[in-house]
């Protein structure tokens, strides 16, 4: 299972990856809305016996939407909708619990369940923003002025106690809020940098060798369900080792670099490139047969043969050869490599600096072959 899982709605992609251990939103609402279900069917029954018929038919009313907004998500998959319609009715759920003073006045404590919830599910704006009006129309209802509009039973210390206790958890829940957002962020930038690490080579950022093979695997699957062929191109520099021992290894690797670029600059964006080994590099091109492959190896070559290198104040120029192979019939991923491998041995055989491909009727044994 991967530690980091995306969101399958479209906006906010990061903010929405959900790391493994995490409680995801929607389980979370699920779960707040039975709660809150089984909290109103309690408070409202409790109204209906002291003869308080508005709590019961206004409680009954938001344990409905609660449930019809959990439902609306089961059946839509829509997250956003879920995460809106839940703030946006507890938010109306606990406004209603201070103006009326439900249960003499103490329905109100329930405002202290508010900001780390909507902290939680909605975005880091939408907490501070429902929490910095919630305060705000709070203090207005406990004001002179809202008295005018409510008679409410609360005393002078408890509008005080009330204020400063819920100011002071909000700020508190805005900083963990913070702190949590900001390491969830820097958690999956790195989860990021050690997945492309784990899938490129370090010195010319093209796929590693593991990453090629999965790639081709990819290609296999496609050519056996549409048998759509590709090719794969395997090459080699020439004589590198003498770049290495007349030039140095620093040279070498910028040689190495210069193809990995060459490469993928005469490349479409639907070809693998991936380096293959130490100076080996191997291509894979979709829905491609042998002509076209050998036109393209063949336009890498002389690519790579007319670029110089510079280093020091010297110009290093190098050659690679190339062996082509296209999938045939039923044949294994291992099976075309090798004819590719056997093909570029063919085109050091010749001299080097060539593209051969591979023909069947004569097998030719690889270098690793003959040891
Ligand atoms: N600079 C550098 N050299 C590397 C790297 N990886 C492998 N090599 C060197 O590449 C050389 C490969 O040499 P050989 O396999 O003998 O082949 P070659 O000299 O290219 O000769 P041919 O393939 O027959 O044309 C070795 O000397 C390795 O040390 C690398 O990342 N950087």
């Amino acid at each position: 299972m991967a530690l980091i899982q995306h969101s399958d709605t479209p906006h906010d992609s990061q903010a929405d990856a959900h790391i493994e251990g995490e409680i995801p939103v929607p389980t979370l609402i699920t779960w707040l809305t039975l709660s809150a279900v089984c909290a109103l069917g309690f408070f409202g029954f409790r109204g209906y016996m002291q003869g308080n018929l508005l709590t019961l038919y206004v409680l009954a009313t938001f344990a409905t939407l609660l449930t019809a907004n959990a439902l609306a998500y089961a059946i839509t998959a829509n997250e956003a909708w879920l995460r809106n319609g839940f703030i946006a009715l507890i938010t109306l759920l606990f406004s209603f619990l201070a103006v009326f003073a439900v249960e003499d006045g103490a329905g109100v404590l329930w405002l202290f369940a508010y900001p780390p919830v909507v902290f939680y599910i909605g975005n880091q704006r939408v907490g501070l923003y429902s929490c910095v009006g919630g305060w705000v129309a709070l203090a207005l209802l406990f004001s002179p002025l809202g008295e005018l509009v409510a008679q409410t039973p609360y005393t002078a210390t408890f509008r005080l106690l009330m204020l400063s206790a819920l100011g002071f958890e909000m700020v508190s829940c805005y900083a963990l809020d913070q702190s949590r957002r900001r390491s969830k962020q820097r958690l999956l930038q790195l989860a990021s940098e050690f997945e492309f690490a784990a899938k490129h080579d370090a010195l010319t950022g093209l796929f590693n060798r593991r990453e090629g093979h999965s790639r081709i695997e990819d290609e296999y699957e496609r050519y056996l369900r549409n048998n759509r062929v590709f090719s794969v191109l395997l090459m080699d520099i020439d004589l590198f080792k003498k770049v290495n021992d007349n030039f140095g290894h620093q040279a070498g690797d910028l040689m190495i670099k210069l193809v990995a670029r060459t490469l993928v600059n005469e490349c479409r964006k639907v070809d693998i490139v991936a380096r293959w080994g130490g100076e080996e590099f191997l291509v894979v091109l979709p829905e491609t047969d042998t002509r076209e492959a050998f036109q393209i190896a063949e336009r890498i070559r002389q690519s790579v043969a007319s670029q110089d290198i510079e280093y020091g104040n010297q110009s290093i120029r190098s050659t690679i050869s190339i062996g082509v192979a296209s999938i045939e019939g039923s044949e294994s991923i291992e099976r075309v490599l090798q004819r590719a491998d056997e093909a570029l041995y063919r085109a050091k055989n010749l001299g080097r600096d060539k593209v051969c491909e591979h023909g069947d009727s004569k097998p030719v044994l690889t270098s690793r072959q003959r040891g």
